[in-house]
Parts: C-alpha cells; sequence; structure tokens
C-alpha cells in the first residue's frame, strides 16, 4: 500500500506554489510519491490558454529533479472535461491497494460541496488543503490542513506578465522558463 499525493490542475503554467504546496503535503503527511496531473478542459474555469502538450511538457521539467515526484498525463489522455471524480475512479481501479490524498489550494475549499459527485469522490480520496489567500474552510467535507508559508504566485499572474513584457523569472522553476522562452508562450519574447 503507498500513500500517493494527487495534485491536480491547469498548470498554464506550472510555478514554485505548486512545487512546495506539493513538498509539504508529502512532508505533513508522510506521502510516498506526489502525482502531477494537468487537466484537459478544467471543471470550473475558462479553458487553458496553451495546449495540454506544452502544459504537460512543462510539469514534466517542473517535476523532474524530485524524485517523489512525477507528471502523469491521465487527464489529457482521457480528454473531454477533467471531472476528478472519473481521474479517482480509473486510478482506484488501477491501484486499488494505495490510499490517495488529493491536494488543493485552500481557496478552493468552501467550493468543494459543488464538486461533480462529491459523495463518491470523498468515498476515493481524502482531501489536503493548503494555505492560500482567500482560504475559508467548509466543515462540510472533512480536509487535512497543511500549513505552508503563504505564497502569492499564481499561473494567471504570469501569465499577464508574459503577456505585458514583465520577467517571471523566479516565479517558475529555470527549465519552466526557458521552456516558456523558446516557445513563445503566453506572448513572451524569446
Ligand atoms: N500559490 C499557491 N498557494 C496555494 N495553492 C496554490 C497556489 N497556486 C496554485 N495553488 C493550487 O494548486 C492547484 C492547481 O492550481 P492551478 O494550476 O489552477 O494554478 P493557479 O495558480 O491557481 O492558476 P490560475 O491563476 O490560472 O487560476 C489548485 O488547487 C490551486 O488552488
Ligand atoms: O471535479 C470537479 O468537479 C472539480 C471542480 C473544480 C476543480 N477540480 C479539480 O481541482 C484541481 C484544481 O483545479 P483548477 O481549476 O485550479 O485547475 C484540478 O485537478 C481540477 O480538475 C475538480
Amino acid at each position: 500500500m503507498k500513500r500517493i499525493g494527487i495534485l491536480g490542475g491547469t498548470f498554464d503554467p506550472p510555478h514554485h506554489g505548486h512545487l512546495i504546496m506539493a513538498e509539504y503535503a508529502r512532508n505533513d503527511l508522510d506521502l510516498d510519491e506526489v502525482w502531477f496531473i494537468p487537466s484537459h478542459v478544467p471543471p470550473h474555469k475558462q479553458g487553458a490558454k496553451v495546449a495540454g502538450e506544452d502544459r504537460l511538457r512543462m510539469v514534466q521539467k517542473a517535476v523532474e529533479s524530485n524524485p517523489y515526484f512525477q507528471a502523469s498525463d491521465v487527464e489529457l489522455t482521457r480528454k473531454g472535461t477533467s471531472y476528478t471524480v472519473d481521474t479517482m475512479k480509473y486510478l482506484k481501479d488501477q491501484f486499488p491497494e494505495n490510499e490517495f490524498y488529493f491536494i488543493i489550494g485552500g481557496d478552493m475549499v468552501e467550493h468543494l460541496p459543488q464538486w461533480h459527485k462529491i459523495d463518491e469522490l470523498q468515498n476515493l480520496v481524502q482531501f489536503v488543503g493548503v494555505k492560500r489567500s482567500g482560504y475559508r474552510w467548509n466543515p462540510e467535507i472533512p480536509v487535512h490542513f497543511v500549513e505552508i508559508p503563504l505564497i502569492e504566485i499564481s499561473s494567471s499572474n504570469i501569465r499577464e506578465r508574459l503577456f505585458s513584457g514583465n520577467s517571471v523569472r523566479y516565479l517558475v522553476p529555470d527549465s519552466v522558463y526557458h521552456f516558456i522562452k523558446e516557445h513563445k508562450l503566453y506572448g513572451a519574447e524569446s
């Protein structure tokens, strides 16, 4: 039996906030691995700005130096809207012996009751929430709380900075920074 953390996201692009939350969750909950899963179409937000293939490549680059982390293409391969319950049903089927911990930013905790088939999902995972601006705990759904330094980094802010010609160096891992520049993503100059 392994304890697996799942960090689902749009990763448009991945940034240091994602890596720090995953590492703190791994540490605090004694997880064996954390799997990063880029969504094909995120359920509750507008579509991603860059293709799934590029987001997966950036996630692979972001996690490659951490032996506990890996990227999974399970949602990109499935296509359609990436409901977490479908992903977790599939993973539980593939790896019935594993225990899954789904890691989210604290800002999402109060919206958990509205997630697709949340009752079913609650039987498949335990939720882990990390501190983020705007977080409020919803007592309806049990969530393990993981204290992390408050990190004011978001993919949307990174996209805005790139679009307006500002630097995003050190907000993202160097490998991701170079990938964005090389592929001129988000309006970035090379
Ligand atoms: N700085 C952060 N601190 C804590 N949680 C975060 C942080 N950034 C992202 N998360 C969480 O990581 C998960 C995946 O996030 P996502 O890929 O959507 O990035 P994002 O920065 O929230 O994107 P956007 O700004 O485009 O909404 C979500 O659960 C989100 O709440
Ligand atoms: O399944 C749902 O109803 C659902 C609703 C909102 C968010 N999620 C998942 O939560 C993760 C983070 O979402 P996001 O929008 O910040 O990329 C990602 O894996 C989403 O698929 C899932």
